[in-house]
């Protein structure tokens, strides 16, 4: 079982992420992490700190000369804005005075329709969004992403699986049907400034985001996360909790701002009838294939053995430069919302965290399948089980 947690505040000291159940033997090193960080703060849309912000991550626990020990793997990626945020964020007891002067830590009281600042401040009991925002934000993302880098390079290493994403849809604007990135296509989606694979709509996605930007307004957006090279039968039709579909839903419905999950053609299939809803198995070359791939590459809970697709819905950002209604809690006055900088569209960005807990799900699932305590054990047991599969 592959387990995985993170801790740290959006303005704190550094994020901490712990990923535990990995083989040894897997090639993995801070460059690695740092493409996908990277990679996570590009994006037409996004905010100021994007911009300014630096990612340093640092492997602290479990890897030795690039290669994983088979021990828990911790990550630390620190926080360049630290400095300015240390006394408002300090973990030990600050003077009162000292605190008072600092603007950073005047209470936030005037909660963010579509955030979460109000149910947190009324669940934990607070009279500061602070402390619920400084969670609930997506800065957290920037741990997963790190941990996802390690999964993909166990998925590439001990199965030949990679994990690509593109985004699909910003706003009312979405890619045509049939646009489907190949296996080393991020590299390529990447220098686009949204992250779309089809230029034609992605232009139109760019002119989108500065329209709602001059508006004062945000955007949200669907993306797809798309795996090539899985076997058949990871996950199972045993038991709810064991279906593959099920745990990446709960992966991609666990990011924030995240709002809908469909595999394969999803919504449309329920709109179809079923002689054109499923995908026709055929033998060709002495190999059994499905004709299309409509299912998302995932039948019964399990993986068919084709392209994996899957998509989340990303609503639009909370934090509205035209500002929402909402109450100033302090008062009781009506007010507008807390409107500091945001990103205006995180829907390019979004789609890296998604192939992340994609990732993290796959490797999880990929090893309870085939077990090992070193990525070459890993291998030896796919293969063999790839080798005796029945119709194949
Ligand atoms: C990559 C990414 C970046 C985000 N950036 C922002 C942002 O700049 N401002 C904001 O208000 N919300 C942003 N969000 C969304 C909020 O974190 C999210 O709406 C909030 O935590 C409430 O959770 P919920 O939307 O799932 O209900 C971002 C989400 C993601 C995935
Ligand atoms: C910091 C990140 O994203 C943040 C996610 C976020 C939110 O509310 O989710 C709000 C913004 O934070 P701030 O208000 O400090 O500018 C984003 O910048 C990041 O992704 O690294």
């Amino acid at each position: 079982m592959l387990r995985w947690l993170t801790a740290g505040e959006s303005h704190g000291q550094q994020l901490t992420a712990i990923l535990e159940g990995l083989p040894a033997g897997v090639q993995v090193q801070t460059a690695d992490l740092d493409v996908d960080l990277a990679r996570r703060r590009l994006g037409h849309g996004r905010g100021a700190r994007m911009s300014f912000e630096q990612d340093t991550v640092t492997l602290t626990g479990g890897v030795r000369h690039g290669l994983t020990q088979g021990g828990p793997i911790a990550v630390q990626v620190g926080n360049t804005e630290w400095p300015k945020w240390q006394t408002v964020m300090a973990a030990d007891p600050v003077d009162p005075e000292v605190l008072a002067g600092q603007a950073r830590n005047a209470p936030l009281t005037r909660p963010r329709p579509g955030h979460a600042d109000l149910a947190g401040m009324q669940k934990y009991g607070f009279d500061d969004a602070r402390p619920v925002l400084e969670r609930a934000s997506a800065r957290e993302t920037a741990a997963r992403v790190a941990l996802g880098a390690v999964a993909k390079a166990f998925l590439r290493q001990a199965l030949g699986v990679e994990v690509v994403s593109h985004v699909v849809g910003i706003g009312p604007v979405t890619v045509p049907d049939g646009v489907l990135p190949g296996p080393q296509d991020n590299p390529r989606i990447d220098e686009d400034p949204v992250r779309c694979a089809d230029p034609a709509t992605s232009e139109v996605m760019v002119a989108e985001v500065d329209d709602a930007r001059k508006n004062g307004d945000t955007l949200g957006g669907v993306v797809e996360v798309v795996v090539h090279g899985l076997p058949p039968g990871l996950g199972s039709h045993v038991h709810w909790d064991r279906r593959l579909d099920s745990r990446l839903a709960a992966a991609l419905m666990g990011v924030q701002s995240v709002k809908a999950v469909e595999v394969g053609d999803g919504l449309e299939t329920a709109r179809r009838r079923g002689s054109v809803a499923h995908d026709e198995i055929v033998s060709t070359d002495g190999r059994l294939r499905r004709v299309t791939d409509r299912a998302g590459g995932i039948e019964g809970g399990m993986t068919n053995g084709e392209v994996l697709r899957v998509r989340a819905a990303m609503k639009p950002i909370s934090t509205v430069p035209r500002a929402l209604a909402t109450v100033d809690v302090a008062t009781g006055d009506a007010a507008v919302a807390i409107n500091q900088r945001s990103d205006a569209c995180a829907v390019p960005r979004g789609s890296v965290v998604m192939e992340a807990m994609v990732a993290l799900t796959l490797a999880d699932a990929a090893l309870e399948k085939f077990g090992g305590d070193s990525v070459a054990e890993t291998r030896r047991n796919a293969q063999a089980y790839l080798d005796a599969l029945p119709y194949r």
